[in-house]
């Protein structure tokens, strides 16, 4: 734990405030603001009364009013403490290096971490033939059903031309902290219902612009927001992908052949066939595709004969079987049907408004399916089947 500076070290309080202090994490680094260097000073005084310094990455700093509150609260819950005042300050340009080092675990700034044959975080390709089939919202929902079941889980929108996440998460003008502002940035992933984001969106000077990066520039970005980003070895990274078969599944292929792919398809045939195209993408990255999610699967509406719910299948049915069906052929193991996901106003209305129909209706049809899909993914341990370890072959030229 880095210093922390005190006028009166000896204070019989100060080790408890300090333990106090040690149970406040950063909201989005998710560590002990005593580990970060974050807890400059602690001054208290005959009565009790306690002083905290306490600085923070950036001046405009998007948590500093819960940073200062759960400060407050820690430290007033110490037996003994009269009162607390916290003041907010910035770190020094050395103080923001230092915590990036922390942060970095001594591992080389620019190494995707997700490679690292230790790496605990399973990562996630949401992938989709078409646009439009759903992938975002796949994407937000399962992020969200995972999180709830008790795994850490970063979400990465990945999808250039429609980087509709952040919107999805009433994030749509959130700004990612970066520790730092130069070739050797940190950025820190946004924190929402219990999962973290970033998405390329969120990465544009204006919310109105266009990302038009092709080539070595999209290439290069990619492997930033893989990174240069403090992701924090969560359980899952779940990737939200452009739809077909571009540039950027070329790229993450590359990056992270290791990866879990899903694809989503809607059940008309002529999407099955394009979002099995998707799957056989990701093969040939070298990436395994562990299940179909077949999205907009049918209405469920009241007959008006016989009041009992009817499934009506507006846009036809059997794609997902289809492609489940044609992936487990063409790729040699079993790809499953993870599940049905149907139309649901309330998932629509959830994304247009940013509050996730997991969040608002937990308990709705779609969330139930989207739910048991992330308990079929969420139960399985990573794999070390296929993974590269990294080993150097020692002798020879
Ligand atoms: N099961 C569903 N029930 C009702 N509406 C849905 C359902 N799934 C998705 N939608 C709606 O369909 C639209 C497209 O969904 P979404 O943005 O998730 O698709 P996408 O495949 O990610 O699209 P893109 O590739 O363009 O980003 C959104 O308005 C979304 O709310």
């Amino acid at each position: 734990m880095p210093e922390i500076d005190s006028k009166n070290p000896e204070h019989p309080l100060l080790p408890k405030v300090t333990a106090a202090l040690a149970t406040v994490n950063d909201p989005e680094i998710r560590r002990p603001i005593t580990d970060l260097g974050m807890v400059e000073r602690v001054d208290i005084d005959d009565a009790g009364a306690v002083f905290v310094g306490i600085l923070l990455t950036t001046a405009g700093c998007p948590l500093k009013g819960p940073i200062q509150a759960d400060v407050t609260n820690a430290v007033s819950a110490v037996a003994g403490v009269t009162g607390v005042e916290v003041n907010l300050g910035v770190m020094t340009e050395e103080q923001r290096a230092e915590m990036r080092r922390t942060l970095n675990g001594g591992r080389d700034p620019r190494e995707i971490p997700f490679t690292r044959p230790d790496s605990p975080t399973r990562v996630i390709l949401i992938a989709s033939g078409k646009g439009g089939v759903g992938k975002s919202s796949v994407t937000v929902n399962l992020a969200m059903a995972l999180a709830q079941a008790g795994h850490s889980v970063g979400v990465l929108d990945a999808d250039i031309y429609g980087h509709s996440i952040p919107a999805m998460l009433g994030l749509a003008d959130a700004r990612p902290t970066s520790i730092g502002d130069d070739e050797e940035s940190m950025i820190l992933p946004v924190p929402t219902n219990g999962i973290q984001v970033l998405s390329i969106g969120m990465m544009k000077p204006e919310r109105s612009q266009v990302v038009a990066w092709r080539g070595p520039i999209l290439d290069r970005a990619l492997t930033q927001l893989l990174a240069d980003v403090h992701w924090g070895d969560p359980d899952f990274l779940i990737v939200d992908m452009p739809p077909g078969t571009g540039d950027v599944q070329i790229s993450l292929g590359q990056k992270l052949p290791n990866a879990e792919v899903i694809v989503v398809t809607t059940p008309q045939a002529a999407a099955a066939e394009v979002a099995e195209r998707a799957g056989t993408m990701a093969s040939m990255m070298s990436q395994r595709v562990i299940g179909v999610v077949e999205n907009m699967a049918y209405l469920e509406v009241e007959c008006p004969h016989c009041q009992q719910p009817h499934r009506v299948e507006l846009f036809g049915s059997g794609g997902g079987e289809q492609v489940a069906k044609a992936l487990t052929e063409r790729l040699g193991y079993p790809v499953s049907l993870l599940g049905q996901v149907p139309i649901d106003p309330t998932l629509r209305s959830g994304g247009d408004e940013g509050v996730p129909v997991m969040a608002e209706a937990p308990q709705n049809p779609s969330s139930v399916v989207l739910r048991g899909i992330a308990n079929q993914v969420g139960g399985r341990k990573k794999s070390l089947a296929g993974v590269r370890l990294g080993l150097t072959p020692t002798g020879g030229r």
